[in-house]
């Protein structure tokens, strides 16, 4: 897609310049908007709102709920009903079909509505800075991105999302990814006016993008409906929930799954219908007459509250999670997902250890202590720090500026590396594992590119070693030797330096070569408290656990030992570079650590993971992460994570803390246990009822049930299911992944289905006995509320004895399954018993009826808790 930022025309978008004329086209200035302008201008522009995140009104909510391929079954056989004349059946489709619109749509709107309360505990917000008044000084603050207006001063650092469409007045090192704007998937470099003569784009953060790397700072053009990503929407927004679309071509679980089934199953409902007919013209010479009979048997089959069991199955189970505080999904059928994970894939810093590394040594090439070493590191923590736009404390930096500063004080010495200035930075980023500041020692500002600049690089030891002037020997001891102190669980960044003469030029990559070897920083970071524990849950939850990090393999595979996760050999990015796809996935199979990954690696090895079968998660928090977030079936993300990663990711955690995972891994398992169970549920007792109606329409002179007959038992028995919802699992009972497979779900429906098929034939049999006396007209009548009566409490106790959850039902099941039977017995006895045909039965019939229903109570429990374990 191409984007034409001159095509609009918002105040200085489109403006060259410097950035102060910039500033002055906006009626801003370089300390920012003051609080009571900035009112003012949200009064006149409105809420910088996204187009796409507004919810769905009502009728696009129930259209969309009438689109569901069940309902489009209904709708079309009501039509068929109604071709016919045959008025009663299509009256009950139509009530069948408002009902289930209803009820999806209201699920769809609370679980929308409850989504969009838990997003906005995870809302964004952008950096500004602003004054109180016009004399006060600026201050720097986190806004809601809403409260942006054109002509705020934005900051950007690394993972944020770009608010809105801002025109840069300083940047340092900023790349930034426009995936989502010009399809390009590398970052494209950016810069601010004045200082390169890049063209117009290059000045410009587009609303969409991301920041990857480095820091800059820029001037709001345009917000809201004004920005170039609205303008190059469909009016009403795209038809997406939360979360990013597009994940490749792999379908994920609930895909392959859920509507994998449902699909199957609509396939099968459209061959009822003339099966019946043919079936019935050829045994008994009916003609078309039986149609109404057929398309009532086929609405039977529909399990057409599937859609609102899905919903609120997996509404419910985000629900409960979302009361704790600690798991927010924020779409549902992520949940489903995430109980289908088999492998989860993590970064190891801040999952498994605690992201606070503390100073464990520094030490010079001899490998002697070296106190200068560390302070050369904090020279180029500070500066790369301070140089930035924004500056984003990093662990490492922090951990290392605290050490030097305890060590200062601690010496007491005066610190001459205090006097350096800042000249230049060129910061790390994802794929980038080193960081370099230029600094000098000031003198009179007029010899300034007189004197001399010194680089500090520091960084992972393979690319700092890789940038210095060595000689292969000493290479190779250096690299055994950070290998060694990696072994040993610890962070460890290599130091390194180089003088060149001052010039006015900027700094690039190209500079850090020819550097001389300072030496070691050692960190370390110890393992997160409850990470060892959770590691055991998810082995014992039959999850994989994989570590994906751009750290070293020897700290990666030591804290892995430490935690009692078997690293087995850790295979490094570049490895992962030489395979291709179908190679990576067998090495990926027997790979626990994979280390020095780069972006791009772990969504490799994600995709590989997935294209080999596996329901992969990923679970990161960094820019460095968003390859694979996007890549994975779930991407989880802690709240703290980047604001790019928390908009990747499907489930937010309140903490980076595997424990939580882990019991929202347990609930969509819950979830998806109650989905299962109504399809179970449904889907026997339903294929028994056909098989049973063919037959016996096969036999009788009379049709065993009239359509509306049909229609009736079968809205009271999708009322009841309708409790399955709320069935509660026994957390324990979850100790595989979830998934629903068609073909051991299509087994069991057979089997149960046949057995039920025989319990309503045995009734035929009772019917037959009891009816005998009375005359044909009243004997149909009394058939009809026999055969309806027994139905129901099948019905019932299917669903009590098939269900999965605890062993005491909840009380909605309880209500639903008693309800169900107590219609069955009286419903045929009154007066609307009478108006769909129905008479009362001898007495006879009840107690022969109970002796059926208690041999198929009997065989049911013992084929249930025997060979069939429930799919
Ligand atoms: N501030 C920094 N200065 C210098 N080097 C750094 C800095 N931050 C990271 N690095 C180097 O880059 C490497 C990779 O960092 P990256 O951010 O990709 O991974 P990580 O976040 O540390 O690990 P994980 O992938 O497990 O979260 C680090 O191991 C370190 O060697
Ligand atoms: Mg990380």
């Amino acid at each position: 897609m191409a984007w034409a930022p001159e095509a609009r025309t918002a105040p200085g978008r489109d403006t060259g310049g410097t950035s102060l004329e910039v500033l002055r086209a906006l009626d801003s200035g370089p300390r920012g908007l003051t609080e009571p302008e900035a009112e003012a201008r949200l009064a006149r522009h409105g809420e910088n709102v996204f187009p796409g995140r507004r919810p769905a009104s009502w009728p696009r909510r129930f259209a969309r709920s009438l689109r569901d391929p069940f309902t489009a079954v209904l709708i079309f056989l009501g039509l068929v009903s109604s071709v016919m004349a045959s008025w009663g059946t299509a009256c009950v489709i139509a009530v069948l079909v408002t009902v289930s619109c209803v009820l999806r749509a209201t699920g769809e709107h609370r679980a929308d509505r409850s989504a969009a309360g838990l997003r906005e505990l995870v809302a964004t917000t952008a950096t500004v800075r602003r004054r109180a008044t016009e004399s006060a000084p600026p201050a720097t603050r986190e806004l809601p991105v809403e409260q942006l207006v054109p002509g705020d001063l934005v900051l950007l650092g690394p993972g944020d999302l770009v608010p809105a469409d801002l025109r840069l007045l300083r940047a340092t090192g900023l790349t930034v990814h426009e995936a989502a704007l010009t399809g390009e998937s590398a970052p494209a470099d950016k810069s601010a006016p004045g200082a390169t003569t890049a063209t117009a784009p290059g000045h410009l953060c587009l609303q969409g993008s991301s920041v990857v790397s480095g820091t800059g700072s820029g001037v709001v053009v345009a917000t809201g409906r004004d920005t170039v990503l609205s303008g190059a929407l469909p009016a009403d927004g795209p038809d997406t929930g939360p979360g990013p679309g597009g994940r490749g071509r792999l379908p994920r679980p609930f895909d392959r799954s859920v509507n994998g089934i449902a699909w199957t199953l609509i396939r099968f409902m459209l061959l009822t219908a003339p099966l019946v007919l043919l079936a019935d013209a050829l045994v008994r010479g009916r003609g078309l007459a039986t149609l109404p009979f057929a398309v009532a048997v086929a609405v039977g089959l529909t399990p057409e509250m599937l859609p609102v069991i899905v919903t609120s199955a997996l509404a419910r189970g985000a629900a409960l999670l979302a009361r704790d505080g600690e798991v927010i999904v924020r779409r549902l059928p992520a949940l489903h997902d995430l109980g289908a994970v088999d492998v989860l894939c993590v970064d190891k810093t801040g999952t498994l250890t605690e992201d606070r590394p503390v100073l464990a040594l520094a030490e010079d090439t001899a490998g002697h202590a070296d106190r200068d070493v560390l302070r050369w590191a904090a020279v180029n923590a500070l500066w790369t720090l301070h140089l930035a736009e924004l500056p984003v404390p990093d662990a490492l930096d922090e951990a290392v500026l605290e050490a030097d500063a305890t060590d200062v004080l601690a010496h007491g010495d005066e610190p001459p590396f205090a006097l350096f200035e800042g000249v230049d930075a060129l910061p790390c980023g994802p794929g980038r594992r080193l960081s370099t500041a230029v600094v000098r020692l000031p003198g009179d500002p007029r010899f300034a590119l007189a004197g001399t600049h010194t680089l500090v690089v520091k960084g992972a030891p393979e690319d700092v070693l890789d940038r210095c002037a060595l000689d292969p020997a000493e290479r190779a001891r250096l690299t055994r030797r950070a290998d060694d102190l990696a072994a040993e669980g610890l962070r460890v960044l290599a130091v390194a330096r180089a003088e060149r003469p001052a010039r006015d030029r900027p700094y690039t990559e190209a500079d850090e070569r020819d550097l001389t070897f300072t030496g070691f920083v050692g960190l370390a970071d110890a393992p997160a408290p409850t990470a060892a524990e959770a590691l055991a849950a998810l082995a014992r939850n039959g999850v994989t656990v994989k570590v994906l990090t751009g750290d070293h393999p020897g700290t990666a595979a030591r804290v892995c030992r430490e935690l009692g996760l078997d690293p087995g050999t850790p295979v490094t990015g570049d490895r992962v570079d030489e395979l291709d796809d179908a190679e990576l996935a067998r090495l990926a199979a027997d790979t626990t650590v994979f280390a020095r990954c780069a972006p791009a690696h772990k969504a490799r090895v994600v995709r590989a993971l997935r294209g080999a079968g596996h329901a992969t998660g990923f679970l990161g928090d960094g820019v460095n992460d968003l390859a694979a977030l996007h890549a994975a079936d779930v991407g989880v993300c802690p709240r703290d994570g980047v604001d790019v990663a928390r908009e990747a990711a499907d489930v937010v955690l309140a903490s980076k803390d595997l424990t939580s995972l882990d019991r929202a891994i347990v609930a969509g398992r819950g979830a998806t246990a109650n989905i299962s169970a109504y399809l179970r549920i449904t889907l026997s007792s339903n294929f028994g009822n056909v098989i049973a109606m063919l037959v016996a329409g096969l036999m009788l002179p009379f049709l065993p049930m009239l359509p509306a007959q049909v229609l009736v038992q079968n809205l009271f028995f999708d009322a009841a299911q309708l409790a399955l919802a709320f069935d509660r699992q026994d957390d324990r009972a979850h100790t595989r992944p979830a998934v629903l497979r068609p073909r051991a779900l299509l087994r069991f429906v057979t089997g149960f289905g046949l057995l039920n098929a025989t319990a309503d034939l045995a009734t035929f049999a009772v019917l037959a006995l009891a009816v005998r006396s009375l005359g044909a007209e009243a004997g149909q009548d009394a058939f009809h509320a026999g055969w309806f009566t027994e139905n129901l409490l099948t019905q019932a106790m299917v669903m009590a004895l098939l269900r999965s959850g605890r062993l005491r039902a909840p009380r909605p099941v309880r209500v639903a399954v008693a309800g169900l039977a107590i219609v069955g017995l009286l419903l045929p006895l009154s007066p609307l018993g009478a108006m769909l045909s129905m008479s009362p039965l001898p007495a006879l019939y009840y107690g022969l009826l109970a002796l059926v229903l208690t041999v198929y109570g009997g065989v049911l429990w013992v084929a249930r808790s025997g060979r069939f374990s429930l799919p």
